[in-house]
């Protein structure tokens, strides 16, 4: 992991962007990303900074994304997030995708506690209940365990009765730095 990934917990890191230079040119989009991405203490609690402001799961900065937002909690992550009409599938009813996507991005929020980088690998979703639009719900997930480079992580949403709706495992897998090197081909 590089030591680049330091950054102040209050700081929300720019949006990755090819023409951003951080020393007249020399440092890549990627070394500007990783180099402002912020890293709270593994231990610390309270809301997390987004993966970036255009991340579609929790950019604020993205008209289509989801915006959530995630707290750290002593054991893993949280978050409540209400599904809107972007996200429909079935008339009143959160598309599965999207909530497979707002799990997906809970994940991504477990890094900051493991301090490594990673990216999922395979998603598996539970849908128990319709999630439906307009009402809020509580996601949390967890690092269940680690086996070498891979990340065994659970997450669950539950309704304001506190039903659960959903459950969710996913296996990331730790990569260096380069691997997000691949975006900057990316045709935009
Ligand atoms: C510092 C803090 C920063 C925090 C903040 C970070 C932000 C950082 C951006 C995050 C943002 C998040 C957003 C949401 C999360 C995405 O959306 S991530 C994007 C979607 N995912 C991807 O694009 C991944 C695409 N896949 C790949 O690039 C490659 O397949 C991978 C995952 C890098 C693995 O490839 P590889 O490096 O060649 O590794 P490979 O040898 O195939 O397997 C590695 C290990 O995993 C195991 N494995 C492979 N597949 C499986 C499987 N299906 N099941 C179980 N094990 C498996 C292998 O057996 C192997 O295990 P070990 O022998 O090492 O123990």
């Amino acid at each position: 992991m590089s030591d680049a990934l330091v950054g102040d917990y209050d700081t929300e890191p720019p949006t990755p962007d090819r023409e951003m230079r951080l020393d007249g040119g020399t440092a890549s989009t990627l070394d500007a990303w990783i180099r402002s991405m912020s890293r709270p203490a593994p231990t610390a609690v309270g809301r997390l900074p987004s993966h970036s402001p255009t991340c579609a799961g929790c950019g604020k900065d993205n008209p289509a994304g989801l915006a959530l937002e995630v707290d750290a909690t002593e054991h893993g992550v949280s978050a409540v997030h209400r599904f809107d009409d972007r996200q429909e599938g079935a008339p009143g009813i959160t598309h599965g995708g999207l909530v497979a996507a707002a799990f997906d991005d809970l994940f991504g929020f477990l890094l900051y506690r493991v301090g490594e980088l990673a990216v999922t690998r395979s998603l598996t979703v539970e849908y128990l209940r319709p999630v439906l639009l307009g009402l809020d719900y509580g996601f949390t997930a967890y690092v269940r365990d680690r086996t070498g480079r891979r990340l065994h992580v659970d997450a669950a949403a539950t309704d304001e009765d506190g039903r659960q709706v959903a459950t969710a495992h996913a296996t990331f897998v730790t990569v260096d730095v380069e691997h997000f090197e691949q975006g900057s081909s990316a045709k935009r």
